[in-house]
């Protein structure tokens, strides 16, 4: 996966294309009769079902496929399967588990199919698999030692990690380094060194992290680079005013995020982006506190749902008027924190970068992380449960894409976040109000930091803590 080096605007024409038929797909819901809406804003689970249950077993009988990818598709359809609170059989299980440990090499660490090199992607994958399987045989065929010792073979003396052996060094890298130590339980000083060094070097003048210096600040980087200095104790020392201040404006008024300026949604990004709100909230002080070091004198939306408490009911009812609301920069702030689009004229948009988080109440970010979203959750979900869910089964990333085990695993990982955030603790079930359309929609809770379903990573937390 290539860095990202040059900042790629998309045309207007390309922002206008999404546009619309997002629109389309709000202006089609918002006709339908009101007691009708919650069907069309259910998430089909049996069908998501189906296509993941079909993708495993086409790989399962020899997992002979030739990509280098395969832990990686185990780990996606795995771990959707978990989100929807269901299961494979016992036979599916342990040929799963069979074929990862084949992935194993015998100096430690996975490759993306048997007798591959090990690489760190690879690696995280297949032992979130492994954890998301969850029993004794899966969690005891990880070799915690052998894992240790690529880990460390894959540091370089500045501190940061080489996704393979003299492979690119990047934040990815460092984040599954990380990762894996730390839900393997063998996290020490020598694999935390420098690390925090190498991600802050990350920190862009936006505010949000690239894949390695100089580089544009892109979502996925900013996920792997704040979970790795959370991991590693050292959050405090990134700038989380102006980190939080990016990814607020990283979501559009599709109610989806992109994951760089000027460029469009699409709904993986629902995780990459929307889990840096999770992992934020978890920092709500040390936010709150450096949002005091910012002019809350510019702070002119006071009347938003956000500073009111409102609920957003009418944008969930009537996405058109959501989406017309577009058209006027004056209103942009008083949908959400989402980026700025403003009409050119002509019908076609764009998202105006760089908008000061002066313009949300600053002075109560505190006590909102404590009470709702920094985002907008409700929009979000409503993107992905119109625009990125093929009824048929799977998930995508915008209206005329197709579906894939990639984009499945992340957009279901963002419904959780946006379902589970308005929680006040990991335990506590979601008020039905936060959950867009049935409460059937309701997904399984997950460890924002690794992304695996949170059950599972107690069991794994406890299992390695006796081993
Ligand atoms: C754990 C792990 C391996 C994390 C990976 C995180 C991640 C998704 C990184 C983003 C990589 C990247 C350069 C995307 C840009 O693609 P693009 O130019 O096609 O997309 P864009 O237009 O949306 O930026
Ligand atoms: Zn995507």
């Amino acid at each position: 996966m290539a860095s990202t080096s040059s900042n790629e605007t998309v045309t207007q024409r390309e922002q206008s294309i999404v546009l619309e038929d997002v629109k389309l797909m709000y202006t089609i819901f918002a006709d339908v009769p009101p007691k009708t809406k919650h069907l069309m804003l259910e998430l089909h689970r049996s069908n998501h079902m189906e296509y993941l249950l079909r993708g495993l077993q086409q790989l399962a009988p020899s997992f002979c496929a030739l990509d280098a990818n395969r832990p990686w598709i185990c780990y996606w359809i795995l771990h959707s399967i978990a989100l929807l609170g269901e299961s494979i059989d016992a036979g599916l299980e342990d040929r799963t588990i069979d074929f990862l440990s084949r992935c194993q090499d015998p100096d430690g660490g996975y490759g993306g199919g048997p007798g591959q090199m090990p690489h760190l992607a690879t690696t995280y994958a297949a032992v979130n698999s492994l954890i998301t399987l969850g029993d004794e045989k899966s969690l005891s065929s990880i070799d915690r030692d052998k894992i240790y010792r690529f880990l460390l073979s894959m540091k370089d003396p500045n501190g940061a990690f080489r996704m393979h052996d003299a492979g690119e060094m990047d934040v990815r890298a460092c984040y599954t380094a990380i990762s894996v130590a730390s839900v393997l339980n063998i996290l020490d000083d020598e694999l935390v060194r420098d690390v925090g060094n190498y991600i802050l070097s990350c920190q862009t003048y936006e505010g949000g992290i690239s894949g390695e210096p100089g580089s544009e600040a892109h979502g996925g980087y900013t996920f792997c680079g704040l979970a790795t200095m959370i991991l590693i104790n050292e959050v405090d020392r990134l700038d989380l005013a102006t980190l939080l201040d990016w990814v607020v404006f990283r979501q559009g008024m599709e109610g989806g995020f992109q994951g760089r300026t000027n460029k469009l949604v699409d709904g993986c990004y629902s995780f990459w982006q929307g889990g840096i709100f999770a992992l934020l909230q978890r920092f709500h002080t040390i936010i709150g506190e450096s949002m005091t070091l910012l002019d809350a004198g510019q702070a002119n939306c006071a009347d938003s749902p956000q500073a009111t408490g409102e609920s957003d009911e009418s944008d969930i009812s009537d996405g058109e008027e959501s989406l017309d609301r577009t058209s006027s920069g004056d209103e942009a702030c008083v949908i959400q924190q989402g980026a700025r689009i403003i009409s050119k004229g002509d019908g076609a948009c764009f998202f105006q970068p760089g908008v000061n988080f002066g313009n949300v109440d600053c002075k109560s970010i505190d006590g909102l992380a404590e009470r709702e979203p920094l985002f907008n959750s409700i929009a979000l979900q409503r993107y992905l449960l119109l625009c990125s869910q093929d009824p048929g089964g799977g998930l995508k990333d915008k209206p005329r894409k197709g579906r894939d085990y990639y984009h499945t695993c992340y957009c279901l990982s963002g419904l959780s976040v946006c379902q589970h955030c308005w929680s006040k603790d990991e335990d506590s079930s979601p008020l039905p109000g936060a959950v867009l359309g049935p409460y059937f929609n309701l997904l399984e809770p997950i460890n924002p930091i690794h992304n695996v379903v949170l059950e599972r990573y107690r069991e794994a937390q406890e299992f390695f803590a006796r081993s």
